[in-house]
């Protein structure tokens, strides 16, 4: 199992000169949420952590591996990344697109077999697509193809989990299913890290999270600490209130 290690990380965003430096171990079996306001860096530090954007400061390693030192393909055995805009402008069908995880684990010339073809389609079962499988991609509705792409990072089936907004355009249940989904595969020792706007998903789902402001301040730590009224009124400037119903925590925008 592996650990994706941010060791003293400044994220580069653009007209930002401070920044906090992030020391973060992302374990087997813990699922974390990016919280922040628009602009604050989400997506940036998801694809600064997958190695697609070099650093201001410091490094991320995968166990004690720096990134930039791994092949491509042994990097997508082991992390794999949801991302939050898709160009699907290739003409490819759902099943071929899931099948698309499996390439990290087939060698150069080889094509999928049997097996590569059974993991894609219990991953488009599990994400409720499978009737979908010889639709083209492009006509599909927003939330399929948000189903569509977490079902090929199941497919993939990398130890380290990154995804951007990954409830983005789905209805409340489907919403539920994904988070019940990341949260068995936390329990088979995957580590999810993901950005998410909805507080309540992260305060029922997350076991850790990190707070970014806008001015790349950060701070971090187990849900039930970080997540109180407080702190997420400072990070998003509204007020809010905060109710408990049995276990559960939620969050609602205030009225003032
Ligand atoms: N290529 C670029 N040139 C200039 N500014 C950029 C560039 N890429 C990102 N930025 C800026 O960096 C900041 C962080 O962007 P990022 O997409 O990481 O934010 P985010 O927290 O994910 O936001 P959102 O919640 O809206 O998805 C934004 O202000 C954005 O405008």
């Amino acid at each position: 199992m592996t650990v994706l290690s941010a060791r003293d990380l400044v994220i580069d965003i653009p007209g930002r000169s401070g920044g906090a430096a992030l020391g973060l171990e992302i374990k087997p079996g813990q699922i974390w949420g990016v919280l922040g306001p628009n602009g604050a860096g989400k997506t940036t530090l998801l694809h600064t952590l997958a190695g697609l954007k070099p650093p201001r400061q410091g490094q991320v390693q995968l166990d004690t591996l720096d990134l930039t030192a791994m092949p491509r393909r042994t990097l997508a055995r082991k992390l794999g990344l949801v991302f939050q805009e898709r160009q699907d402008s290739f003409p490819a069908t759902v099943l071929e697109t899931a099948l698309i995880g499996r390439h990290p684990w087939l060698s150069l010339w080889q094509s999928e077999q049997a097996e590569d073809i059974r993991r894609a389609e219990a991953a488009l079962e599990a994400l409720d697509v499978s009737d979908l499988g010889t639709r083209l991609l492009n006509t599909l509705s927003g939330g399929e193809r948000q189903r569509v792409a977490i079902a090929t990072l199941m497919t993939q089936n990398p130890d380290v989990w990154l995804l951007d907004e990954p409830t983005n355009h789905l209805d409340l249940h489907h919403q539920v299913q994904v988070m019940r989904l990341l949260s068995a595969c936390s329990r088979r020792n995957k580590a999810i890290f993901m950005c998410l706007h909805d507080l309540n998903l992260a305060a029922r789902w997350c076991s850790h999270v990190l707070l970014l402001y806008p001015d790349g301040q950060a701070c971090w730590g187990s849900t039930e600490v970080m997540l109180v009224r407080d702190a997420l009124e400072g990070l998003y400037g509204q007020k809010l209130i905060e109710l408990h119903k049995d276990d559960i925590r939620l969050f609602a925008p205030a009225s003032d």
